[in-house]
């Protein structure tokens, strides 16, 4: 374990370096480590495992989308690939990475095949620090912990095959193995984690929901409409308005800030710019605080839990969802966008 300085604050790091793979697939040799779920994070951790020579058997639905998308990645039915109930009972490790609703639905299930000595494996905070809503309350005999990818499950498997690691939470709720540790960071580190920084259930969870919807995707898209729109209002056309939102952004500007930070984004551009951006920066801040704060503290209510399972458990919601996608996708900022990436060359047709 590394302690590494963050600004001032010294931290709890662990590195690929002094927790090789090796030392993972060590450990785990003898584990079974049961993935019951394929949907985006199912995909990119079952595979990462596979391919980093770990035992790892899907379990999912038979007759579903995924089920099919986990034949066409090469796992095999009877060996690799079973019904969720069998695969809970071969696996010693179970990952539990069906969507956060159906966690709860199917966890009676789950806890059946929880015998003494199991793990079980989360990659969100949200089922036990919220188990007054989940009903997910463990045996006290079973190692219960998690690894979160800071990162789509989409992400991992790309970054895995560039030969990159994304960064992952991870944080023990329950030892009861005395190796509740040990497995933790192998799993971190065999899913394809670049370095695991530690945690407990309650903050993954808070910083998890406060941050998508937040900067991560909630008040991007926020930002960036009220942007277009009053580009927009002003008579600026439909490419104007969304280079100057997003394209840029995402071409040109982020990947500065994703390479040494703001500040030397800031000095790449114009001084009129830095003047400008270094001007209102702060008022965008306050504009909205009042807005994170709402948003922090409906997380530690309970509220967004509470919200999440509702909605996410009617039998409509993949449909309702997909309506709400379909408005986004259709608005007129993402149309134009649709055109402005079709220019890029990645995007053109052989002439
Ligand atoms: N999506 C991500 O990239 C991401 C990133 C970090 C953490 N997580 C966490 O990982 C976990 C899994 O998230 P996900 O986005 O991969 O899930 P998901 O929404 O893609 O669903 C996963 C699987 O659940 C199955 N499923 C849905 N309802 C079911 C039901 N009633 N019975 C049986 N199976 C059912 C689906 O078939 C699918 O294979 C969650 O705890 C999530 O918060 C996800
Ligand atoms: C990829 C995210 C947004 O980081 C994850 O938290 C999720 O819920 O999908
Ligand atoms: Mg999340
Ligand atoms: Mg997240």
């Amino acid at each position: 374990m590394a302690t590494l300085n963050f600004a001032g604050t010294e931290e709890n790091v662990v590195t690929r370096e002094e927790f090789p793979l090796s030392k993972a697939q060590e450990i785990l040799k003898d584990e079974v480590v049961a993935v019951i779920g394929y949907g985006v994070q199912g995909p990119g951790q079952a595979l990462n495992q596979r391919d980093n020579g770990i035992n790892v058997i899907v379990g999912q639905r038979k007759n579903s989308k995924s089920w099919d998308k986990a034949v066409q990645d090469g796992f095999v039915e009877g060996k690799t690939l079973f019904e969720i109930e069998e695969a809970l009972e071969k696996g010693t490790i179970i990952c539990y990475l069906l969507s956060d609703a159906a966690q709860i639905a199917l966890w009676p299930t789950v806890k059946k095949h929880l015998t003494a000595g199991k793990a079980l494996y989360f990659s969100h905070g949200f089922g036990i620090t919220y188990n007054d809503q989940t009903g997910i309350v463990p045996p006290k005999d079973v190692d219960v912990f998690l690894v979160a990818p800071k990162g789509s499950g989409t992400s991992l498997r790309r970054m895995f095959l560039q030969g990159r690691g994304l960064n992952s939470s991870y944080a023990i709720y329950q030892d009861a193995t005395g190796k509740a540790f040990d497995r933790v960071i192998s799993l971190g580190i065999a899913i394809g984690s670049g370095y695991l920084f530690e945690t407990d259930f309650k903050r993954e969870v808070y910083s998890d929901l406060t941050g998508e919807r937040g900067t991560l995707m909630g008040a991007i898209q926020g930002i960036f409409a009220a942007q277009f729109e009053t580009l927009r209002k002003n008579g600026h056309s439909p490419s104007e308005a969304f280079n100057e939102t997003v394209e840029e952004l995402t071409q040109s500007l982020m990947p500065l800030v994703a390479e040494n930070g703001m500040d030397w984004m800031y000095a790449n551009c114009s001084t009129t710019a830095q003047r400008g951006a270094l001007d209102w920066w702060k008022k965008f801040r306050d504009a909205t605080l009042p807005v994170f704060s709402d948003l922090y503290a409906s997380v530690a209510a309970g509220k967004e839990a509470k919200r999440s399972i509702d909605s996410n458990s009617q039998k409509d919601y993949r449909e309702k969802l997909d309506a709400e996608l379909k408005e986004l996708r259709e608005s007129e900022m993402w149309q134009a966008g649709k055109t402005v990436r079709s220019l890029r060359p990645e995007n053109q047709e052989p002439a």
